[in-house]
């Protein structure tokens, strides 16, 4: 059986290719300059090998021209040019990539740096041409040949004169159509700007003639336009450079004119890696809070390059959620590329280079932790709240890596303290690791639950960001100390005495502790006599894993499930209040009522909850006043 060639049909390839494979024309340019920039690659291979080239590194460029009039875009080179026959073979031949040829056949002289593989990039320049003109001429030839195609009907070759090796390519820029301008795309400003975006680090210059103005000769106030040609590239990427040789500043204004932030960084990390995966790449952690941080409109992701040319803007995949505030640019030649440069073929590279990411930051936190407090504290503030949705999200799942950056104000330290250090505090009686919830540290500070805790010395942890519960019951302990709310039935708290003392009163006021909870109904899962206050009259604790702190957190979220604390109304024994409840329940029943009420409001309003009837709640008080 004869086996047969598929066959394509080029007219409609090209249609496909043109306009399907990439989201934004601006890439024609970075498309073509990178075939430039490949060109020049490739001179300075071949000057390896070849005596008779000399690489001197300012006879080679690249120029970008627009003329307005004529609608005419020229990217010209001094790269290796192109024979008839490569014309031929890599402009006439969809998806031929002389480049990759080039590449394999120079593996073992380290061709990496080379860009093009696909074979497709030159096409891009239909989407903004109408007819696209390659005048080249390659070295060691003396002849020059002119390539020109007005796009699916084909193209033709033939001789011309070129003074000297290189690539000349002319775009005529299509007309405006109700749609779409073309128009940009011969505007220096906006030209400028694509090559910034995207062509920036390529390592050869890249001219372009730049209007500016002087003052006139023999006046100072009046001043004329003239064109200067200008290097519009950086060429040198500053990831590239070694660590040694830059400066805090020389981060800082990468970090300004990259536009990661208003701010200046709170820190950078440079990281040169050449394992499994090679890349470069800085890394910011803002001083400030991006203003739309906390909103959804924020997308978090790093800068994506390879070999220097910028693929993607936001790559999300390597970040974490919990790091999504790391600013910064990743820059690798392993990367497996789709065709149009947008996405990735694979991501087994990307995501070797974004668990690596998280391991560096990670550290790069701990240090800041160990070796500058104070800096790591202004972090802490801005996106702490963002380390502990962390430890709360995907179940748990990288609550190991995140526990030891965690922070929480103590109520001995009167700052914020690492669970840490906090642990290595605990006397050796106490059992748990002791936390308050509530609005403000001012409020927890004043707390009747906190009492007995604060009185037998332990250090209590504030909570005040909605979250810090969430977080730490996913956390359950740490370094096997469990947590503990103030609020909670079984404090561990072991003074034999008091127990035994309060559990006998609970049980000689069984009835008049059951009256009042009959009096409450649902409101409360019970009422008891107080081990946990001194000399606060009342206070409401709970049983079980809801806490009023999380019950309120809940009955403010969108989808409202109802879940409630099951509440449980404390009385101090010791106070006179209880003297009175005593006297009311033998004699005045309706006093009793009145007294429970008004005891149940106080307990709300000290936990920062509503009280239900704030006009019965007052009246109830006058009735106590008259
Ligand atoms: N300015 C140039 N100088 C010399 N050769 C060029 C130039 N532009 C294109 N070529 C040749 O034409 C080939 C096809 O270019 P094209 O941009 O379509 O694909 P590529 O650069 O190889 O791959 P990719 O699609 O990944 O960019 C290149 O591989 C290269 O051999």
């Amino acid at each position: 059986m004869v086996k047969k060639e598929f066959k394509a049909e080029s007219k409609r390839l090209l249609e496909m290719m043109v306009n399907s494979i990439y989201s934004q024309k601006e890439i024609f340019l970075r498309e073509l300059i990178s075939n430039s920039s490949d060109a020049i690659d490739k001179m300075y291979y071949k000057a390896l090998t070849d005596d008779s080239i000399s690489f001197e590194k300012d006879n080679y460029y690249i120029k970008v021209s627009a003329d307005k009039e004529n609608r005419i875009l020229t990217i010209t080179d001094t790269g290796i040019g192109m024979t008839k026959e490569d014309l031929e073979n890599n402009l006439g031949i969809i998806a031929k990539s002389g480049s990759l040829t080039f590449k394999k056949e120079n593996e073992a002289k380290d061709g990496h740096d080379i860009i093009g593989q696909f074979g497709v990039g030159f096409y891009s320049a239909f989407m903004v041409a109408d007819k696209v003109t390659v005048v080249s001429r390659a070295v060691g030839s003396n002849e020059a040949y002119k390539w020109e195609s007005e796009g699916a009907e084909g193209y033709t070759i033939e001789p011309v004169e070129k003074d000297s090796v290189g690539t000349e390519i002319t775009l005529k820029i299509k007309e405006n159509t109700e749609e779409e301008t073309f128009d940009e795309y011969l505007e220096e400003y906006r030209l400028r700007g694509i090559i910034k975006k995207y062509s920036d680090f390529i390592r050869y210059p890249i001219k372009m003639d730049v209007t500016t103005s002087k003052p006139k000769e023999g006046s100072e106030t009046e001043f004329e336009e003239f064109q200067e040609e200008q290097i519009i590239n950086s060429m040198v990427p500053i990831w590239r450079k070694n660590k040694n040789e830059l400066t805090t500043e020389d981060y800082e204004n990468f970090y300004t004119e990259k536009h990661y932030g208003y701010d200046k960084p709170l820190t950078h990390l440079h990281l040169n890696v050449d394992g499994a995966v090679r890349y470069n790449a800085i890394l910011f952690i803002p001083e400030n809070i991006p203003f739309d941080y906390y909103s959804k409109e924020y997308e978090k992701g790093l800068e994506l390059y390879s070999n220097g040319v910028l693929i993607m803007n936001k790559c999300s995949d390597l970040l974490p959620d919990y790091f999504s505030f790391v600013k910064g640019m990743v820059d690798s030649e392993d990367l497996s590329l789709n065709i149009s440069r947008e996405i990735l073929q694979h991501d087994r590279q990307l995501k070797l280079i974004a668990k690596n990411i998280k391991n560096k930051i990670k550290s790069q936190l701990q240090n800041l932790l160990k070796d500058e407090r104070e800096k790591y504290e202004k972090f802490y503030n801005s996106f702490g709240r963002q380390l502990k949705f962390g430890v709360y999200n995907d179940f748990g799942a990288n609550k190991e890596d995140l526990k030891d950056l965690l922070m929480f104000y103590s109520s001995k330290e009167k700052k914020l303290v690492t669970l840490d250090e906090y642990v290595s505090r605990m006397p050796e009686d106490q059992k748990y690791i002791y936390y308050a919830s509530g609005e403000s540290n001012e409020r927890i500070e004043k707390l009747p639950q906190t009492e007995i805790v604060g009185e037998k010395g332990y250090e209590i942890l504030y909570f005040t960001d909605d979250i810090d519960e969430f977080a730490i019951k996913m956390l359950m302990n740490y370094k096997e100390k469990e947590f503990k709310s103030v609020s909670s039935g079984d404090l561990g708290i072991d003074e034999e005495d008091t127990q035994t003392q309060k559990d006998n009163e609970q049980s000689e006021n069984r009835e008049l502790l059951e009256y009042m909870k009959n009096i409450l109904s649902s409101k409360v899962k019970d009422v008891r006599i107080s081990k946990r206050l001194k000399t606060h009259p009342v206070c409401l604790s709970t049983d079980g894993e809801v806490t009023i702190e999380m019950e309120k957190i809940l009955s403010a979220m969108p989808e409202n499930q109802n879940i409630k604390a099951d509440k449980v109304l404390e009385i101090n024994s010791n106070h006179e209040v209880f003297q009175s409840l005593k006297v009311a329940f033998d004699n005045d029943k309706e006093k009793l009522s009145l007294f429970t009420n008004l005891l149940y409001n106080q307990a709300l309003l000290i936990e920062g909850l509503p009280i239900e009837d704030p006009v019965d709640f007052t009246n109830d008080i006058c009735k106590v006043m008259v």
